[in-house]
């Protein structure tokens, strides 16, 4: 590949970008960031984050990358998904285990959704990882969202270190589909 590429990731969420970053800077992706707050509609995973690109791809004229991170409880089919940052805000880690004390099932998955665009009127290109999990009771450190209460393996994302998340998470896994894309020249296309 000639010149490296730079993505510019419209995010406010710092722990997000840092973890993009980790992930993508040594495969030589710059990841280069806008911190603006993009209104996000209601509807699947998939028209959230397209939405949110023409959105992001608007404001700035140009390239961008956006993520959505969603959180789905098999139990509630789906539920909360794409209004996980609302019900985390509102009940927090406990109101959250709450909404499943009904239910045998506590198993969930976290799903990233990237979308891609060249600008103003080019399509969306969307890259998904999904990792599966459980709802659990909190442990470690609150850094980070929900990360205390999904376990993967016998331990929270936040009881892992960083290294290991990122080997291993929604975001991780939809990120390698990302970088395949653009080592296979996508970007220039
Ligand atoms: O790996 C994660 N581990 C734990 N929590 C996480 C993770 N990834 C996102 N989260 C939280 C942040 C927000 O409460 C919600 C997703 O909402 P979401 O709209 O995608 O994120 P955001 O508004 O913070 O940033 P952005 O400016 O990119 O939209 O789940
Ligand atoms: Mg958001």
């Amino acid at each position: 590949m000639s010149a490296a590429p730079v993505l510019n990731f419209i995010t406010g969420n710092a722990n997000k970008l840092s973890e993009v970053r980790t992930i993508l800077e040594p495969a030589g992706i710059t990841v280069r960031n806008q911190p603006l707050d993009l209104p996000e509609v209601q509807g699947t995973l998939e028209d959230v984050t397209r939405d949110k690109c023409r959105a992001a791809a608007a404001a700035v004229q140009g390239p961008v990358l956006v993520e959505d991170t969603c959180l789905c409880f098999d139990a509630l089919n789906g539920l909360p998904g794409p209004y996980i940052k609302w019900f985390m805000q509102s009940i927090g880690h406990a109101g959250l285990n709450n909404l499943l004390a009904a239910y045998d099932d506590k198993s969930a998955e976290a799903v990233a959704t990237f979308g891609f665009s060249q600008g103003p009127g080019h399509d969306v290109l969307l890259f998904q990882g999904r990792t599966k999990g459980k709802i659990v009771p909190p442990r470690g450190p609150t850094t980070f969202g929900w990360d205390p209460i999904f376990e993967y393996d016998g331990q929270t994302y936040a009881e892992m270190d960083k290294s290991a998340k990122n080997k291993i998470s929604h975001r991780f896994k939809a990120l390698e589909k990302l970088r395949a894309w653009i080592e296979a020249g996508g970007m220039k296309a």
